[in-house]
């Protein structure tokens, strides 16, 4: 499984409405790229484009030439679980739509990683918020494609289940192209290799030269010192966003 480089270069459309005449953006092959900006800037959007859900006219692709299709995994915003499936089910879903055959033991790990296996017969209205977002998660680490777009993948956690989430998704997801849309300067100081703001002006690298992302393999402590100097420099650079 080689992991492609992702490019969007060209305009960034949603529901017939240009949002932005050009957008160029790079997330290298085989590491883990954040994307931060202002709600409503097109942040999902661009994700979407990468996923085929949006009308991108060409303009998001992989770097290789290969088409993009069979090898993407998206985590949505909403956690995007079928009600009348149980979260088993819900993990195993690309199965059942492609009518492959489901690896029971790997779902059963996954389930496990995320600390769902005893809710894995629970219908998703019976979980907490975040216990959905958990089961999303699985449903996106069970897919194991070399592709993986997480938009706001673990907003609705707490710190100490959010952390060690991150932790897992830097450990299951190491070598594939990972594009990760987060509101959080922490979780992508702690976790981007590449870390990008969207502006109005177009989608820039980020953090500041005073602030460089750290060397430390991912995930990075919460709390080391550069991890923090780079949390403040992005927490400044989108308090400047605002107008
Ligand atoms: N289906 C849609 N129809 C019309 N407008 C839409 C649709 N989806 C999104 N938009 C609009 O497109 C713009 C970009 O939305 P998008 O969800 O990409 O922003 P975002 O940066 O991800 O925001 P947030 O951080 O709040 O999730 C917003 O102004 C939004 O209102």
């Amino acid at each position: 499984m080689s992991a492609p480089a992702l490019r969007f270069s060209g305009a960034l459309r949603v529901a017939g409405r240009v949002l932005f005449d050009r957008i160029e953006l790079t997330a290298p092959a085989g590491h883990w790229t954040c994307l931060l900006g202002p709600s409503g800037i097109g942040k999902s959007t661009v994700l979407h484009g990468f996923a085929g859900l949006a009308e991108t006219d060409g303009a998001a692709m992989a770097a290789d030439g290969h088409p993009l299709p069979g090898r993407v995994a998206l985590m949505a915003q909403s956690d995007m679980l079928l009600p009348w499936l149980s979260i088993g089910a819900n993990v195993t879903l690309g199965d059942r739509l492609r009518g492959t055959r489901t690896d029971a033991d790997r779902a059963a790990q996954v389930l496990r990683d995320v600390g769902l296996a005893d809710l894995a017969q629970r219908k998703p209205r019976a979980l907490s918020g975040g216990q959905r977002q958990r089961a999303a998660l699985a449903r996106v680490l069970y897919e194991d494609r070399p592709v993986v777009l997480l938009d706001e993948p673990f907003s609705a956690l707490d710190v100490a289940t959010r952390t060690a989430m991150q932790a897992l998704a830097a450990r299951e997801l190491a070598g594939r192209t990972v594009l990760h849309v987060t509101h959080d300067p922490a979780e992508a100081a702690r976790l981007g290799q590449q870390i990008l703001i969207m502006t109005r002006a177009g989608i820039t690298p980020a953090p500041p030269a005073a602030a460089p992302i750290p060397r430390a393999p991912i995930p990075r402590a919460p709390d080391a010192a550069d991890t923090l100097t780079v949390t403040g420099a992005l927490t400044r650079a989108l308090l400047e966003t605002v107008p």
